[in-house]
């Protein structure tokens, strides 16, 4: 029967597709089959050709009881076994046991689709040619009932929700294409209100959705390196119906500073913003760091949603409320913990990011390799090539492109994990700032022109050189960390200051209890420790090792 076998268990649709009457499902579905080159199917054309008579006749003979038996019969059969395109007729998704279908076929990582169409346009669809036994009489009322009852079915059996208003067949076949390769990382815990990071090309089409509806102006913070990127963001806030105020602050760490801080907060008292208005953070991480900060102090809080632009910032800033600022004295010494609203890492951003800036994110994303997801320093292994030879221009739809979106899922992961249960820090959490004792001096005393993912590199093999010389690891453990952050292009030693002024900035790391060092190291690949007060001679001895 049509495209359907019976012999392998573990095949199953690639998406499938729901929606009303009139939304487009055939015609998008086959255009996204075509694109993607698998099959497609549409379930009332393999009933018709099961019952080997059409819907109508089917209906007049037997009533839709008997036809949505048959339906879900089918359904169910696909479900289990096709690999392709596959779309529903339009009622089918109230079937209760093709429910429990769908269900089951997310559970397993499948991905329903709700194709949600401008209604006039659907309605005139769905009503041209006839043939339609549902909306039998008047079709537009038909149609506008049947809509009130199956659009919040839709909403909660469907994972991927794609609007099609304004765009082609193509372009939303596009759409889905995007949505449906998207990754998901859910960050929920105690003390978080849950909110998703969305990994994939077009993740940023989701700003209007996460944004809501309670704000009317939104101030939407980046730098102007971003520029390209941000005009999008614009676009889709202002289509949104929102005010947007765009606001461009200094490049990299000159942005989090209180001078540009209170900067914004006079804008934002001028223009009038209110607690129900929010903050779009666009850029590298110390953009969506500066944007957090402002959201968690304009009127004790309001809402943010961080569009980061970076691979560091994709892999880490993000993600995880940690909000801040410089001070003359140091690194982040001023911020909150605030949580935002959501998290949309479009990789299409990433097709500007200059090669030794996409290098620099790998450090954090190795740092959750060693402390978290060794599969990580698997991947990075494997691809250290290809990683190292980034080339933004000729990033999206290569096959590096993939292996990069798993690296920042993986990463977020781990990220999610440490945040969930520790939000401010009291101890799992820390075990995040691996590499960071170190290297947040470093990017002090190189007065920031040292790259943070790169100062963290070193970081790493500074506290893997201290917990080598107390004995919690072994040499080869330290070896590791330098052939592998050396094959991505990372930096593993560094020579630009004195120990004494390491270990003066060291001391006000914010790990630090009083008087006392605390670090966090390895005791093997995927377990930290907190290491406090360690012997002064093994943290200069550390300290020794890492410079040329
Ligand atoms: N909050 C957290 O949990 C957390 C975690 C890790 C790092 N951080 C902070 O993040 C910052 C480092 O982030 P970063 O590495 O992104 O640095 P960054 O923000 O300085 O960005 C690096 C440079 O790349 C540019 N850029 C960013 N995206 C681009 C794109 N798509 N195309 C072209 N240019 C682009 C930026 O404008 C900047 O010039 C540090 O301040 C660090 O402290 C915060
Ligand atoms: O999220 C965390 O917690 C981290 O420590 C992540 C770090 O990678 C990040 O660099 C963070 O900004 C460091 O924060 P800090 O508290 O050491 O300033």
């Amino acid at each position: 029967m049509g495209a359907r076998k019976t012999t392998h268990r573990n095949r199953r649709p690639h998406a499938v597709i729901i929606g009303m009457m009139g939304a487009g499902k055939t015609r998008v579905g086959k255009e996204i089959a075509h694109m993607i080159r698998i099959p497609f199917a549409d379930a009332d054309i393999e009933i018709e050709r099961e019952v080997g008579m059409k819907i109508p006749a089917y209906f007049e003979k037997y009533g839709e009881r008997a036809f949505r038996k048959v339906e879900a019969e089918l359904i169910a059969d696909y479900l289990e076994d096709f690999e392709g395109i596959f779309s529903l007729g339009g009622g089918a998704p109230m079937t209760p046991s093709t429910q429990d279908a769908l269900a089951r076929y997310i559970d397993q990582g499948g991905r329903v689709v709700y194709l949600d169409a401008d209604p006039a346009e659907a309605m005139e669809r769905a009503n041209r040619g006839g043939g339609r036994p549902m909306l039998n009489g008047d079709g537009n009322a038909r149609w506008k009932k049947l809509f009130k009852e199956r659009d919040p079915v839709f909403r909660r059996v469907a994972n991927v929700h794609v609007r099609t208003r304004g765009l082609t067949p193509q372009g939303a076949a596009k759409k889905v294409i995007d949505m449906v390769a998207e990754r998901t990382v859910h960050v929920t815990g105690a003390a978080i209100e849950p909110y998703d990071v969305a990994i994939g090309e077009g993740a940023m089409n989701h700003l209007v959705e996460v944004l809501g509806n309670k704000p009317h102006k939104i101030a939407l913070i980046h730098t102007q390196s971003v520029q390209r990127h941000s005009d999008r963001a614009r676009a889709l806030l202002r289509q949104g119906g929102y005010e947007v105020s765009e606001i461009v602050i200094p490049d990299a760490e000159m942005g989090k500073t209180i001078t540009v801080a209170n900067g914004i907060w006079e804008r934002l008292g001028n223009e009038g913003f209110t607690r129900s208005d929010a903050v779009v953070g666009l850029g590298g991480g110390a953009a969506t760091d500066l944007a957090g900060f402002v959201a968690a102090t304009w009127m004790r809080g309001v809402r943010y949603v961080n569009c980061p632009t970076s691979l560091l910032a994709m892999v880490d800033a993000s993600t995880g409320g940690k909000t801040g600022i410089n001070t003359p004295q140091g690194k982040n010494l001023v911020g909150s913990f605030y949580t935002p609203a959501g998290v949309l890492a479009d990789t299409k951003t990433l097709a500007t990011l200059p090669n030794d800036i996409f290098i620099e994110g790998l450090g954090e994303v190795a740092k959750s390799g060693f402390i978290g997801d060794p599969e990580i320093l698997t991947i990075l292994e494997s691809h250290a090539d290809e990683l190292r030879g980034f080339d933004g221009s000729s990033f999206l739809g290569s096959p590096l492109e993939d292996v990069v979106s798993e690296l920042i899922e993986r990463t977020v992961t781990v990220k999610a994990h440490h945040v969930s249960s520790d939000l401010k820090e009291k101890g799992l959490r820390e075990f995040l700032n691996y590499g960071h004792t170190l290297g947040h001096a470093i990017e002090k005393l190189e007065h920031f022109r040292w790259r943070h993912g790169n100062a963290v590199a070193v970081g790493m093999v500074y506290a893997a050189e201290l917990a080598h010389i107390l004995g919690y690891i072994d040499q080869d453990l330290v070896d590791y960390h330098r052939s592998l952050l050396s094959s991505l292009g990372l930096p593993t030693s560094w020579n630009g200051g004195s120990f004494e002024d390491v270990l003066a900035l060291m001391h006000r790391d914010k790990k630090a209890r009083g008087n006392q060092l605390r670090f966090v190291v390895l005791d093997s690949i995927g377990h930290v420790v907190h290491l406090d007060n360690p012997p002064v001679d093994a943290v200069e001895e550390a300290f020794r090792r890492i410079q040329h």
